[in-house]
Formats: C-alpha cells, structure tokens, sequence
C-alpha cells in the first residue's frame, strides 16, 4: 500500500478542559477526496489546523509528507484555503494569485489557475470589489496555486448559492481527476456525497466511522418506504421502525424494504404510490452520533 500523504496517529488535542480531537489516528491516502464530516464543535478544524501545523496535539503524534507539519518545508506541497476576509483588498484576483503561487516551487499558470476555477473573467478586479461567492471562489482556487499534494478545504462552499456550489465540485472533481488529493470538511451534507469517495464521520472529537461513502450509508441499513395509504397504523405493524406523514403520503423507516414490501403486498392492505430510498447521508450521520451518545 502506498505511503499516507499525511497521519494523525493517537492524537489528543486539548483546549484547557475542553478535548477538541480525542485519540484520533487517521491516514490520509495519495488520490482520494476524504469527506470530514461532523456536527458544530465535532473538531473538524482542530484536525485541519493540526495537519497544517498551526496547532500541535496534546499528545500523539501527526506527520505531513512523513515529517512534523510545524516545518515550513512539509508545507511547499500543501494547499489550504486563506479565510476570504484574509484577502488583500486593494490587490485584484490576479495579483492575489501571482502572490501566493511566488510561495510556491512549482506555480500553477495564473491563467491556468483562473481558468480552471471560473476566474477568467475577475483577473484585473480587486478583490475587495468582488462579491462574497466570488471571493470564496478565489480562496479555493488558491489552494491549488502551488500544484500541491494534498489539499486542505475547511468548508469550502458555505455561503454560494447552488450554482456556484456545483461549479466549485466540477472544478475540485477535474482537480481529483488530475491526482490532487483532497480532504473537505462540510455542513452540507449533499457536498460530501458528492465529493467523497471516503468519509470520517466525527463526533465529540471522536472517529465515529471511516470508511467508503456507501459503507458508511450502508451502516445505518435504514431504509425508507414510502406510500400513501389510509391505514398507516395497520402497515406500521408490518415491521416498520417508525413512521411519519410526509405531505400526502407516510414514510415508513425499515431495515429490510424487500421483507417488508412483500409482506405488505401480501397483507392486501391498500396503498399506492410505493417508492423505496436509501438513507441520506445526513440520516446515516445523525443515526452514528446517535449510537454514539447512547454508549457514551
Ligand atoms: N482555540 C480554542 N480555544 C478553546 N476551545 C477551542 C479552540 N478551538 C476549538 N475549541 C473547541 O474545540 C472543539 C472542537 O472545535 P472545532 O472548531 O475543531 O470543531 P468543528 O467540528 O470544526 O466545528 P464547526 O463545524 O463549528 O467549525 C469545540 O468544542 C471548540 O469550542
């Protein structure tokens, strides 16, 4: 197995009584999109601002390009995103990124950069002129400026409208494409499905899950059925979880939808309008927090 971009072995990290990051080890593999996924105060920035080097843990150890992130020459070949608010505003999107790419051995072209991110169009504005979606967009592109190894994206899409959001993915989809690895961290849930191909779930500082998306879907094998009907108390007694209206029609929760489809259709109970999913992202996470709580 190839060697991890970057690993957090055992680590703690404590502010006074509060423990942000409790003994997470976690490896981050050359070619992925690692989705870091957690609720408010999981310690999803703490882990990002350990792997960068601007926090050192409590205890364990963390490694960047297999040496201490606290290094200035672990850094050449990793790409974070500045807050917008960091951007000099009297310089334009150009000269922005002429002066971060001068940090770095191996610059991306600015118009090569521009261009993949949407940013043709921005070069000669200043960037205290741009809109606030607009100068998210430069901070991400930004990121990549050096053609770094790894990428860190501490909530890359908050704030852009849906248009914007699905632009920036295709960008950071060709970026992937191309080898860059990724780690996101993101509260829109939808943004981890689309993204990440692996997804850390964290929760009170601890790895709740680590795994392929579709494991960590398929975790919670919650399925969902729903139907219209008038009888909603008789087919919850077929084996449903729990139920609730939705709109016109019930949704029932089940672990095994095929059992209990056929149950239903052989019970003769009337229904229509029958279609089954899959938990949600946001389902499997808030099931796995859940779970965690009860043990906790
Ligand atoms: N500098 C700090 N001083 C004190 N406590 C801190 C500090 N930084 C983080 N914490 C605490 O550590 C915990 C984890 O915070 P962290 O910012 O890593 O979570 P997060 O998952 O990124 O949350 P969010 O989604 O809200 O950004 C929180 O309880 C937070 O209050």
């Amino acid at each position: 197995m190839t060697a991890p971009l970057a690993r957090l072995d055992r680590v703690t990290r404590r502010f006074g009584e509060v423990t942000a990051v409790d003994d997470v080890t976690l490896d981050i593999r050359p070619g992925q999109i690692l989705g870091l996924l957690g609720p408010n105060g999981a310690g999803k920035s703490t882990v990002i601002s350990l792997l960068q080097g601007l926090r050192r843990p409590s205890s364990g150890r963390v490694e960047l390009f297999g040496g201490n992130p606290a290094e200035a020459a672990r850094r050449q070949s990793l790409g974070s995103t500045p807050q917008e608010t960091a951007l000099p505003a009297t310089l334009t999107v150009g000269e922005v990124i002429d002066f971060v790419g001068a940090h770095f051995e191996r610059r991306v072209p600015r118009g090569e950069l521009a261009a993949e991110f949407g940013l043709s169009d921005l070069l000669k504005r200043q960037t205290g002129s741009l809109s606030g979606g607009q100068r998210r967009r430069v901070s991400v592109a930004l990121a990549f400026a050096g053609d770094p190894r790894l990428v860190l994206l501490d909530e890359p899409t908050t704030g852009l409208d849906v248009d914007a959001r699905h632009a920036l993915w295709d960008a950071l989809r060709r970026q992937h494409e191309r080898g860059a690895t990724v780690v996101v961290t993101s509260h829109y849930l939808e943004e981890i499905e689309a993204l990440a191909e692996r997804v850390v779930v964290l929760g009170g500082g601890r790895v709740l899950a680590d795994d392929h998306l579709d494991a960590v879907l398929g975790r919670v094998r919650v399925r969902r059925v729903r139907l219209v009907t008038d009888v909603p108390e008789r087919i919850a007694a077929l084996g449903a979880e729990s139920w609730a209206p939705s709109g016109e029609a019930t949704e029932f929760s089940v672990r095994d939808s095929d059992a209990f489809v056929g149950d239903l259709v052989r019970s003769g109970l009337p229904f229509r309008d029958l279609t089954v999913r899959g938990a949600s992202l946001e389902e499997a996470f808030l099931t796995l927090t859940a779970s965690d709580r009860k043990v906790a």
